[in-house]
């Protein structure tokens, strides 16, 4: 998909929200428990009814992984059933030197054909440019994480690159000290564009957006965080949004198991309506 087919959907449904596919099978309604296909039922119901309210969709891997084997296959039959008009996210956050990275892209935009991939920045360029090399497919790149741990080591103030002044001439100032996550922004965004790289910001790090939009005022943002974790859509709205929205707000408990009971998918269904409510008052 690319980012004017992703611009018209979300302009169609009035909506942002990216629903996170984070199915855990501890957590699934009582009566599915024994579904031979549990995982993968709970997915479609979902989708069903959810599909009206979103523009994409997030599979995080590693609730799939963790089944092993079978895990793979729901993920891949899960994928499939995702329509074509949303984008498909594999949040796997992936990163590596560049020949396995490029086994990894292949993984993630071949065998299993999503749209995008989550992809850890830390190991720099040749373990990202795999991911910039398909056509119509996204990098994803962590920039500042929603989570505690994001203080470790992507809110470090480092003395910037020397040839940041040349990227960035308007914004950094000689031997101005920022903080890592800014300086990954600035590096990695001149490796691709808008059509192929967004950053993951945490919608619990919204006091930060102004500052990143000032480093990237183009780049689609994905942003999870709502919901569960507590972030605020209003303020990532306020100071998150650009001139083609350029945000894809991620919520997955607070969609997927917004009940727990038969009524699964009809909450799902009210959560992400609720949800896409908000949005369209903010577009
Ligand atoms: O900074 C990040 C990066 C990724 N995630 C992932 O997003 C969802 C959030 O789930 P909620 O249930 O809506 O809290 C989950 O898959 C995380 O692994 C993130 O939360 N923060």
């Amino acid at each position: 998909m690319n980012k004017q087919q992703l611009i018209a959907q979300i302009q169609e449904k009035r909506s942002f929200l990216c629903v996170g596919l984070d199915t855990d099978i501890t957590k699934l309604p009582a009566h599915l428990q024994q579904h031979p296909d549990a995982a993968y039922e709970f997915n479609k119901a979902i989708i069903d009814a959810t599909k009206d309210h979103c523009v994409s969709y997030k599979i995080n891997t590693a609730f799939y992984e963790s089944m092993g084997l079978k895990g793979w296959e729901i993920m891949e039959r899960t994928l499939a059933y995702i329509p074509k008009t949303h984008l498909s996210i594999a949040d796997a956050k992936r990163g590596d030197i560049g020949n396995t990275a490029a086994q990894y892209a292949k993984t993630f935009f071949e065998v299993l054909p999503f749209d995008a991939v989550t992809v850890a920045p830390y190991m720099g360029e040749d373990s990202v440019r795999p991911f910039l090399e398909y056509d119509n497919k996204w990098a994803i790149v962590l920039g500042l994480t929603s989570n505690k741990g994001s203080n470790d080591f992507q809110r470090l103030m480092v003395q910037h690159a020397a040839d940041d002044t040349a990227l960035l001439p308007h914004i950094v100032a000689p031997n101005r000290p920022r903080a890592l996550y800014e300086e990954v922004l600035t590096k990695v965004a001149a490796w691709g564009s808008t059509d192929n790289l967004m950053f993951v910001i945490g919608a619990t790090q919204a006091s930060q957006l102004q500052d990143i939009r000032s480093i990237i005022p183009d780049h689609f943002l994905l942003v999870p965080g709502v919901g569960a974790q507590g972030g605020s859509l209003e303020e990532v709205a306020k100071y998150g949004k650009n001139k083609d929205c350029g945000l894809l707000v991620n919520a997955s408990r607070a969609v997927i198991y917004a009940a727990t009971d038969e009524t699964f998918a009809e909450a799902a269904a009210r959560a992400a309506k609720d949800y896409q409510v908000e949005m369209s008052s903010y577009l």
